[in-house]
């Protein structure tokens, strides 16, 4: 069987990245900080107390990586909008230095026929804000869809599709459940109302957006099939909690207006009883579903894990990345199927997919990344393979374009398809660039 999985003309080849992990100079030309300034800028909570003030240096190499870009082939770029940069305050007056910056970036990506993805939302929430209770406060949906109105009136002319929210579920479970993301808030009682926040904030935006946009507006879910580690009775329905907890959790107001049935017993009296005229306004129907897909989850049935009485385990049998993500691409199409089979096939692009190798260091200016060649080859096969079966996907944007600041991770975790060390700022290409080059010239992963 030919693995050359045509893709349909128009198909979008983008890339992916966010403004925290690669803009650097946070607080430049009147910018307001975030809680990721705050976090990173907090001893003990990065990997090697590394901040994003140097990052990618994007914010004064725009056009440099805007050249990149275009030397690939993509005809599409997914970044996203420090709400700080734009809204110093969260709210009120507009910081248009910050503003211009977007402006102009946008304008690049269009003289080189890149299409602009705009992400609003990527973690990056103005301290102003959080200081006033952030994505617990009941007005947060409101502040986002003001912000989100400034940028629509901004530049929806030159967009052609927005993200509103990047994973809602790790904003709330890493930031504010498990504490490893800024905030850095380990409170079972307030997962539940932040993803609920958030999740209103979608809707808001999309409301906004119904009144003035002309576009597309999405939203992008972090999105990983659990399997169970045994098919004991025990595994296996671990293995539908972590699913419920990790997946259904998003999807199910989204698509149904109704959260899963097992959110208020995996989280006890820490679940509120949510008004039904709240999920029915979540229930918007956005015009796309964003898919980030790395791996899988392979559970096992562990009492001592709360809330879900379930823990993914580190498969020894299986190939897995830097981060300890099993490499899984089937589990990328049985993603896509399900989006198809359960959810009524709704438009989908694959918004974030790449994975972290320990590189090997560059030789004259390149680096060998063939375990990333390979995860790459096989998940572009496998995003193939579920348009053949009628999924109705619109693209792909790979993760990342560089290098970049890795979250709690700091920089010990690359995700590029060009090497780039915050120290000295060159953009090194790896194997992977050539590889995705190729991908995008014909259109699909030719053997
Ligand atoms: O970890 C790689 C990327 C991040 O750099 C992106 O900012 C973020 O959108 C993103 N999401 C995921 C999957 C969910 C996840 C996020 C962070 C840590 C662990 C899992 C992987 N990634």
């Amino acid at each position: 069987m030919s693995t050359d999985h045509a893709f349909p003309p128009g198909f979008l080849w983008g890339a992916a990245t966010s403004a925290y992990q690669i803009e650097g100079d946070p607080l430049a030309d009147g910018a307001g900080p975030s809680i990721w300034h705050r976090f990173s800028h907090t001893p003990g909570r990065v990997a090697g107390n590394a901040t994003g003030d140097l990052a990618c240096d994007h914010y004064h190499r725009a056009q440099e990586d805007v050249a990149l870009m275009a030397n690939l082939g993509l005809n599409a770029y997914r970044f996203s909008i420090a709400w700080g940069r734009v809204l110093p305050d969260g709210r009120g007056r507009v910081n248009q230095r910050g503003l211009d910056f977007y402006q102009r970036l946008v304008d690049r990506l269009l003289e080189q026929d890149i299409q602009p993805m705009i992400t609003l939302y990527h973690w990056d929430l103005p301290t102003a804000l959080h200081d006033r209770g952030g994505w617990l406060n009941p007005e947060s949906p409101a502040w986002f869809a003001d912000y989100a109105q400034v940028l629509f009136r901004a530049l929806d002319d030159r967009v052609a599709a927005w993200v509103t929210i990047n994973e809602p579920w790790v904003a709330a479970v890493l930031g504010h459940l498990e504490g490893v993301h800024a905030p850095g808030h380990a409170d079972a009682f307030e997962a539940a109302r932040v993803t609920h926040h958030l999740l209103l904030a979608h809707a808001e935006a999309c409301a906004v957006y119904r009144a003035i946009g002309a576009h597309q507006i999405g939203i992008a879910l972090n999105l990983e099939p659990q399997y169970p580690a045994s098919d004991s009775a025990a595994d296996r329905a671990a293995a539908d909690r972590r699913d419920a907890f990790i997946n259904r959790w998003l999807l199910d107001p989204l698509f149904f207006g109704r959260y899963p049935e097992a959110m208020p017993a995996i989280f006890g009296p820490a679940w509120p009883d949510f008004p039904s005229a709240d999920l029915e306004r979540i229930r918007r129907p956005a015009d796309f579903i964003g898919v980030n897909y790395y791996s899988r989850g392979w559970v096992q049935a562990d009492p001592s894990a709360w809330p879900l009485g379930a823990t993914r385990i580190q498969r020894t049998d299986a190939p897995s990345t830097a981060m300890g993500w099993e490499v899984y691409p089937n589990g990328l199409t049985e993603t896509l199927l399900r989006l198809k089979t359960q959810y009524g096939n709704p438009p989908a692009y694959i918004t974030e997919n790449g994975a972290a190798f320990e590189d090997p260091a560059p030789v004259e200016d390149r680096v060998e990344d063939a375990h990333r060649v390979a995860y790459l080859r096989d998940h572009i096969t496998a995003a193939g393979a579920a348009l053949q079966e009628g999924v109705n996907l619109r693209g792909y944007f790979l993760w990342s374009l560089l290098d970049n600041f890795e979250w709690a991770e700091g920089y010990t975790k690359r995700f590029g398809l060009y090497r780039v060390d915050p120290e000295e700022q060159r953009r090194i290409p790896k194997a992977s660039a050539d590889f995705y080059r190729k991908v995008i010239a014909s259109n699909g992963v030719g053997m």
